[in-house]
C-alpha cells in the first residue's frame, strides 16, 4: 500500500531548519512522483552486490539510500533490482551515483532518484557497509531518519513528520 507523501515544499516551509533539504543534485526516474519512508543506508563504491542483497530482503516501506560516492563511472541500480524492490515493498531508492535501464525502472511502482544514468554495470564484489551515516548533497543522513521525496527535491527529518 502506498500512503500519500507530504509535499517537500510544505515540509520545508513548516519545519525550517529542523529538516535537512538536500542540495538539488538528483534527477527523477521512478514511476512514483513522490515517496517517503524510514531510511536504510548503504555505502558502497562501484560495487552493487549489497544493493541487490538489500532489495532482495523485505523493504517494509523503507527508502534505501545508497551512497555510491557520487561515481559516474558505472551503474549501481537497474531494472532487475527495481523489480525486486517493488516486489519486496521498498518505498523507493536514492542513489548518490548512477543507475541504468531507466525505461524498465519506470514500469515498477517505486520511487527512484539518482545523479544520472550510465550503461555500464558495476562490479559485484560484496564491498560496502549497511547502516552507516552517509554524507552527500550537503547533509548527513543516518539510518532511521525519514526521507521525503517528490519532484521538487528531497527532505530529511530525524523522525516521521
Ligand atoms: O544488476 C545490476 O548490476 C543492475 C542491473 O543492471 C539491474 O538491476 O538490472
Amino acid at each position: 500500500m502506498t500512503t500519500e507523501s507530504p509535499a517537500t515544499t510544505d515540509l520545508s516551509d513548516d519545519h525550517g531548519d529542523a529538516v535537512r533539504v538536500l542540495d538539488p543534485i538528483f534527477a527523477d526516474f521512478g514511476s512514483r512522483d513522490a515517496f517517503h519512508g524510514p531510511v536504510k543506508t548503504l555505502k558502497c563504491f562501484e560495487d552493487n552486490a549489497k544493493v541487490r542483497e538489500a532489495v532482495e530482503g523485505p523493504g517494509n516501506g523503507q527508502v534505501l539510500v545508497v551512497d555510491g560516492g557520487g561515481s559516474e563511472r558505472c551503474a549501481l541500480f537497474g531494472g532487475n533490482l527495481a523489480e525486486l524492490a517493488e516486489k519486496n515493498g521498498w518505498a523507493g531508492v536514492v542513489v548518490y551515483g548512477c543507475i541504468r535501464d531507466v525505461a524498465e525502472i519506470e514500469t515498477f511502482d517505486i520511487g527512484m532518484k539518482a545523479l544520472a544514468t550510465h550503461p555500464k554495470k558495476s562490479v559485484k564484489a560484496d564491498g560496502g557497509k549497511y547502516d552507516v551515516p552517509v554524507t552527500f548533497a550537503g547533509h548527513t543522513i543516518r539510518p532511521g531518519d525519514w526521507l521525503y521525496a517528490d519532484r521538487d527535491g528531497i527532505v530529511i527529518a530525524d523522525k516521521e513528520l
